[in-house]
């Protein structure tokens, strides 16, 4: 009988499945990979087999016959811009993971495996708020330079999800609420959310604070001159923005926990960067509640690093005048994709099909 959603989300270094009954999370699995057997593939997306062979070995062991599952649903990856929603995966959408058009991300697996499972039991196949979700007005586009776009490109899953986790909770439609959505994980995501709509984010590949391993937003000038040095090439300038930057650069790692140990120890230095980062996500928050012109039912925080009071307190210091706090720790991306592809299945939400909306965008 086909009775369970299988849940996929393919990171930089693992591949978590869940397997849901309903509501209900019946298995959750972290697959790891090998960095070494990465490594040999030029795209994420040639990584599909390796990564499908692994995905069913775990479905097997666990005894998961894969025509138990009604329905495959995926991280979204890096698309051309749409509204948030849950698409269908089409032809049209793999083409684009495969191309890369916008660039590489591991979640531009999510799509391509759910898939390839689907069509192997003729069921249908979802991804659900891509990191691509667009719902930008144009002035929010404008940089500076006619060459150079500002983007949206978001932990929208998560935002989203949490965002409408809390709405419920205060007994309101999310539709009815402005609110400033925060996401603390490796990259960090602020997102003005007016009425349902994300009509501003920072980017967490290139703007906003810095992150546990990411720049953010750099003064150009600077960063100009350092990138025609003579000092680096593409590929290493791209690292040392994205990857080897923010708490990794200055502190040499990524475990805000091991931050929190060094300061707590008496290192000076590890407090003024971590104070640094905290300052810079209160500065990113003000900023989108002018976006909101002040008009900021609450704040929501969520991610890995909601989990710390440190940072959390430092944050809430500089931005409790905005609005009431709530703080929502971790992440679950795969209730999140459970949860969308419920919403579908209980005619919930429309199903949204990947070209039109292109289109629709154009
Ligand atoms: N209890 C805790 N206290 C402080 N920091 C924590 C705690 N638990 C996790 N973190 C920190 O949260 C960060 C990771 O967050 P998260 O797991 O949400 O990110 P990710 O999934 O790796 O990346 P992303 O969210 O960008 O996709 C790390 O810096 C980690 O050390
Ligand atoms: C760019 C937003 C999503 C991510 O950092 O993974």
């Amino acid at each position: 009988m086909k009775e369970y959603i299988l849940a996929i989300n393919p990171g930089s270094t693992s591949t978590k499945i869940g397997i849901f009954k309903g509501n209900e999370k019946v298995l959750e699995k972290k697959i790891n990979h090998d960095l070494k057997d990465l490594e040999i593939f030029n795209n994420v997306t040639d990584q599909y087999e390796y990564r499908l062979n692994m995905i069913e070995s775990v479905l097997e062991k666990e005894g998961f016959a894969l025509d138990t599952f009604k329905v495959v649903v995926g991280r979204g990856g890096l698309l051309r811009p749409i509204p948030a929603g849950i698409y269908k995966i089409s032809d049209e959408m793999i083409k684009d993971l495969k191309n890369a058009v916008r660039g590489e991300h591991a979640s531009n697996l999510g799509a391509v495996i759910a898939k390839g499972l689907a069509e192997k039991i003729n069921v249908d196949s979802f991804i659900v708020d891509p990191v691509a979700v667009d719902e930008f007005r144009d002035i929010a586009r404008i940089s500076g330079i006619p060459e150079i776009e500002r983007k949206s490109l978001l932990h929208a899953l998560n935002i989203r999800a949490i965002s409408y986790k809390f709405s419920d909770e205060i007994n309101k439609d999310f539709e009815e609420l402005n609110l400033i959505a925060v996401h603390l994980g490796g990259g960090i995501s602020i997102a003005a959310i007016e009425k349902g709509r994300i009509i501003d984010v920072n980017n967490a590949n290139e703007m906003g604070p810095f992150s546990p391993e990411r720049a953010g937003e750099l003064p150009v000038g600077d960063l100009a001159k350092l990138c025609f040095s003579g000092d680096y090439i593409e590929i290493e300038m791209k690292k040392k923005i994205k990857g080897k930057a923010g708490l990794v650069a200055y502190l040499n790692t990524n475990n805000a926990i091991e931050v929190e140990e060094k300061i707590k120890s008496g290192d000076v230095y590890a407090k003024l960067i971590y104070d640094s980062m905290a300052y810079q996500i209160a500065k990113e928050i003000g900023k989108m509640s002018t976006v909101l012109k002040g008009n900021v039912d609450y704040i929501i925080i969520t991610g890995g690093m909601a989990y710390s009071d440190m940072l959390v307190q430092y944050i809430k210091d500089m931005v409790n005048f905005i609005a009431p706090i709530k703080i929502y720790p971790g992440e679950d991306e795969l209730e999140a994709l459970n949860d969308g592809a419920l919403r579908v299945l209980n005619s919930r939400e429309k199903i949204k099909i990947y070209e039109e909306e292109v289109y629709s965008n154009d």
